[in-house]
């Protein structure tokens, strides 16, 4: 069935719940780091309120127990900046006090509910069906007329605000959605040789990506990098020193490990390991062979090093698809900013090139990178839909 789109959905005086992902990089006082999420979205948003619809903003932000998991008001502010209306912020998601805000809008305002995930259940996977009749969908339904979803970055979580809502009430597709899956949906007719540069720190979602890239013979090469990278390193028997093997251990990633031998074992001819790693000594940068690991005590493996990002930039300029995901390095700190600039630099001379990711969409914001065919919004979500598996967000908006 198609997905219904806003030109489906007469918007005036209509109560919408639109799922948007702001999930942002943050400052240490929990101020924004970068606002790219949030200016993507500026689009649905504006021509929502310009129809005079009422819009309630529903987004998430981190994952429980993490630094990153705080509240929505910067997020609030910050949107109250970009779009040409008034934007509230409510300090809850569906107490009586947040419903009687989304009840009160006007026409043409808006109001950002609190971080979906301060609800325990938002952070668990159901079926849309179960998805619907939890608390959250179940007491803001019904202050609704419709639900938009514009999070395309989120679309791969089977969580209540993302599948719960179209089992309740008619639902659209936003404009980002809409533009992701137009492109996304059409990666197979990209040219060959297809090259994936794995990166970054969610180290499952990621290796979910690999190993499914590989085994539909999707993937020419798999380029490995950031911590992601480091699993791999430890799979392939090599000693990266306790910092950074504690750094993997820490997240609980052993079966990571597992995986990562599996995946070397059965296609080691496609996939790339660093041949260099740098670190930090003396307050510099020291890169060091991959040959001559482990570092010193307490250095910890922060970026690829020069000789791997030429190695991989020989690959990357010689495919026909190039789609990056992650970036290679802890890119918000300039010493080890270099192999992300670079191979992301490099990357925009393949014939056509992807990425995606919240976190790789800022590096290369924060670094003026121009030049790729398609700059996602999503980091999983994006990768989940190039290996061909379906959304869970795409397929609650057919049903
Ligand atoms: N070697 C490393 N050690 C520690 N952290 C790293 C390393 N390499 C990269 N990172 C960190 O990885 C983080 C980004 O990873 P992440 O997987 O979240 O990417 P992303 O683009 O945001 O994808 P998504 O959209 O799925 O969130 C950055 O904050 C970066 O500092
Ligand atoms: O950043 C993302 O990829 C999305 O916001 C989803 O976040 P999650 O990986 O914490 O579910």
């Amino acid at each position: 069935m198609a997905i219904e789109t806003l030109d489906d959905l007469a918007v005036q005086g209509t109560t919408l719940g639109v799922r948007i992902d702001i999930n942002s990089p943050l400052t240490d006082e929990g101020a924004l780091a970068d606002d790219a999420r949030l200016r993507a979205h500026v689009e649905t948003l504006s021509e929502l309120l310009e129809r005079d619809g009422r819009v309630a903003v529903l987004a998430h932000q981190g994952r429980p127990g993490g630094d990153e998991f705080r509240d929505l008001r910067p997020h609030a502010d910050r949107l109250d900046e970009l779009l040409d209306a008034p934007v509230g912020y409510a300090d809850g998601t569906f107490s009586g006090e947040a419903r009687r805000a989304v009840e009160s809008l006007d026409d043409g305002e808006a109001v950002v509910l609190e971080n979906t995930r301060f609800y325990s259940e938002e952070y668990m996977e159901f079926p849309a069906d179960r998805a619907g009749e939890t608390e959250l969908v179940d007491k803001l339904a019904p202050v609704l007329d419709a639900y938009v979803n514009d999070a395309f970055a989120a679309a791969h979580r089977s969580q209540p605000s993302i599948v719960g809502f179209p089992t309740r009430i008619p639902s659209y597709a936003g404009r980002v959605m809409e533009a992701e899956l137009d492109v996304l949906g059409d990666i197979e007719s990209t040219p060959e040789p297809r090259t994936y540069v794995v990166g970054g720190a969610k180290v499952p979602d990621s290796m979910a990506v690999a190993e499914s890239v590989l085994e539909r013979g999707l993937a020419d090469t798999v380029l490995t990098t950031g911590v992601v990278a480091n699993v791999f390193l430890l799979a392939d028997g090599t000693d990266l020193g306790d910092a950074s093997a504690d750094f993997v251990y820490e997240q609980g990633y052993w079966d990571e490990i597992d995986r990562a031998a599996d995946l070397l074992a059965e296609y080691g001819d496609r996939i790339r390991l660093p041949v260099d790693l740098a670190v930090e000594r003396d307050g510099d940068r020291h890169e060091i062979a991959v040959d001559d690991l482990p570092p010193r005590e307490g250095e910890a493996a922060m970026d690829v090093g020069s000789a791997t990002v030429s190695a991989y930039g020989e690959v990357v300029r010689d495919s026909g698809a190039v789609i990056l995901n992650g970036p290679a390095g802890v890119f918000e700190n300039e010493t080890f900013a270099r192999g992300t600039r670079d191979l992301f630099e490099t990357a925009t001379d393949a014939e056509y090139s992807v990425v995606g990711g919240g976190d790789t969409a800022a590096a290369i914001r924060r670094f003026d990178i121009d030049g790729f065919d398609h700059v996602s919004t999503g980091g999983g979500a994006a990768l989940n839909m190039l290996t061909g598996e379906d959304l869970p967000a795409v397929e609650a908006l057919r049903n």
